[in-house]
C-alpha cells in the first residue's frame, strides 16, 4: 500500500488569476494498492459527491498516467482521507489530480519526470494554478502552454501565514468560471497585471507592505463576490485586523488573508470580531503556513500482490 499526502491549495492569490497559487498545511491521503482484479474505493469521511466507481477523480487522474506510460494495474483499492473541504475554493479537486497523478507514477515505477506529473495535472484540472503547488508545494507562479507548464516555485518563510475563512456552503468552480465576462476593459488587464508583477516582487523580496496594493483585482473578485454575501465584511475585518491583503481562495467561497509575525493578535482581534458580526454564512476560521513540500509519499507497505 501506497499512501501520499497532498496539500491543499489557494489559486489567484487576488490578481494572478489562472498563474498564482500557494499549498497550504491542510492534507488529503490517497492510499494506493494493486490488488488482484476490480476497484475499490473507499473514502473518509463519505461524501456522496465523491464517486466510487470509474468516475472517481483519483481514479481519473491515476488513470491519465496509466495511459501515458502503457501500464495499467490489474485490480486497484484506493482509500481517500479528507481533510481538504469540497468545492470551498481551497484545491480539493487539485489535490485529488495532482495526489492521484504521483500516487500512480510511484505504483508504475516512477516512469514519468516531475515537469510531465506537473503538465498532465494542470491540464486536467484545466489552469496551472492549484494542480502545480498541490504537486510540488511553496508558492508558485505558473503558465500552462501546449506540451508543459512553465512555472516558479518560490519557499514560503513560515514568518507568513495564511488566514483562511471558510464558509458553510459550497461553490464550484466550473460555476464560479462560467460567470466570468468573456471580454473585459483593457485598463483593467493594465489594473491586474500591474498588480500580479508587483505581489510577486513584494512576495519573493519581503516587501510585505505593498501586499494590500498588490493583492487587488479586477478580473474575477467583481463577479464572483456577488455569490458571497459576506464577502466585503470579511476582507475589511481582515485589513483592519492588520493583514497584509485579503482576498477569494481561488474561486471561492473561502477568503484568504495574508498575515506576518503579528499573527496572534490578529487571531484574537478575528476571532471576537466574527463572534459579533451580523453575517449570513456561519464562516470556520484558521490560520495555516504555507506547504512547502508539495504531494509526499507518506508511507509504503509491501503488497500482498505477488506478481
Ligand atoms: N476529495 C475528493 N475525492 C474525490 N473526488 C473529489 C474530491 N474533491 C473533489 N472531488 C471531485 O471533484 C469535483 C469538483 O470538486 P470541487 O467542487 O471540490 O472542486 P472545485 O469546484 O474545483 O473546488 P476546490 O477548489 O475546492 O477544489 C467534485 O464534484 C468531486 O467529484
Ligand atoms: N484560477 C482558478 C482557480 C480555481 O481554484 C479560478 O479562479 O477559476
Amino acid at each position: 500500500m501506497i499512501s501520499v499526502k497532498v496539500p491543499a491549495s489557494s489559486a489567484n492569490l487576488g490578481a494572478g488569476f489562472d498563474c498564482m497559487g500557494v499549498a497550504l498545511k491542510l492534507y488529503n491521503i490517497i492510499e494506493v494498492e494493486e490488488i488482484e482484479k476490480g476497484l475499490i474505493i473507499t473514502s473518509s469521511p463519505d461524501d456522496p459527491s465523491i464517486a466510487k466507481d470509474e468516475n472517481n477523480l483519483v481514479f481519473r487522474a491515476m488513470k491519465t498516467v496509466f495511459d501515458e506510460v502503457g501500464w495499467y494495474p490489474r485490480g486497484l483499492r484506493i482509500n481517500l482521507i479528507n481533510e481538504i473541504p469540497l468545492t470551498r475554493g481551497l484545491g480539493s479537486s487539485a489535490a485529488c489530480i495532482s495526489g492521484g497523478i504521483y500516487a500512480a507514477n510511484l505504483l508504475c515505477g516512477g516512469k514519468l519526470s516531475e515537469e510531465e506529473m506537473i503538465y498532465l495535472a494542470a491540464k486536467m484540472e484545466g489552469h496551472p494554478d492549484n494542480s502545480t503547488p498541490a504537486m510540488i508545494g511553496g508558492l508558485v507562479f505558473a503558465v500552462l502552454e501546449d506540451k508543459k507548464v512553465n512555472y516558479i516555485k518560490f519557499v514560503v518563510p513560515a514568518r507568513l501565514k495564511f488566514a483562511v475563512f471558510i464558509p458553510d456552503f459550497q461553490l464550484s468552480t466550473e460555476y464560479a468560471r462560467n460567470i466570468l465576462p468573456k471580454y473585459i476593459e483593457f485598463k483593467d488587464a493594465v489594473f491586474n497585471i500591474g498588480r500580479a508583477t508587483l505581489f510577486a516582487s513584494a512576495i519573493t523580496t519581503g516587501n510585505y507592505e505593498l501586499l494590500p496594493a498588490a493583492t487587488q483585482d479586477r478580473l474575477h473578485q467583481p463577479y464572483r463576490k456577488k455569490l458571497i454575501p459576506d464577502f466585503d465584511k470579511i476582507v475589511n475585518l481582515s485589513l483592519e485586523a492588520g493583514a497584509k491583503g485579503a482576498f477569494l481562495s481561488g474561486a471561492g467561497p473561502s477568503i484568504i488573508a495574508l498575515v506576518d509575525e503579528n499573527y496572534e493578535i490578529f487571531e484574537q482581534n478575528v476571532k471576537n470580531a466574527l463572534a459579533s458580526m451580523d453575517l449570513v454564512a456561519n464562516w470556520d476560521f484558521m490560520i495555516l503556513e504555507a506547504d512547502n513540500s508539495g504531494a509526499t509519499v507518506f508511507s509504503v507497505q509491501s503488497t500482498s500482490l505477488k506478481r
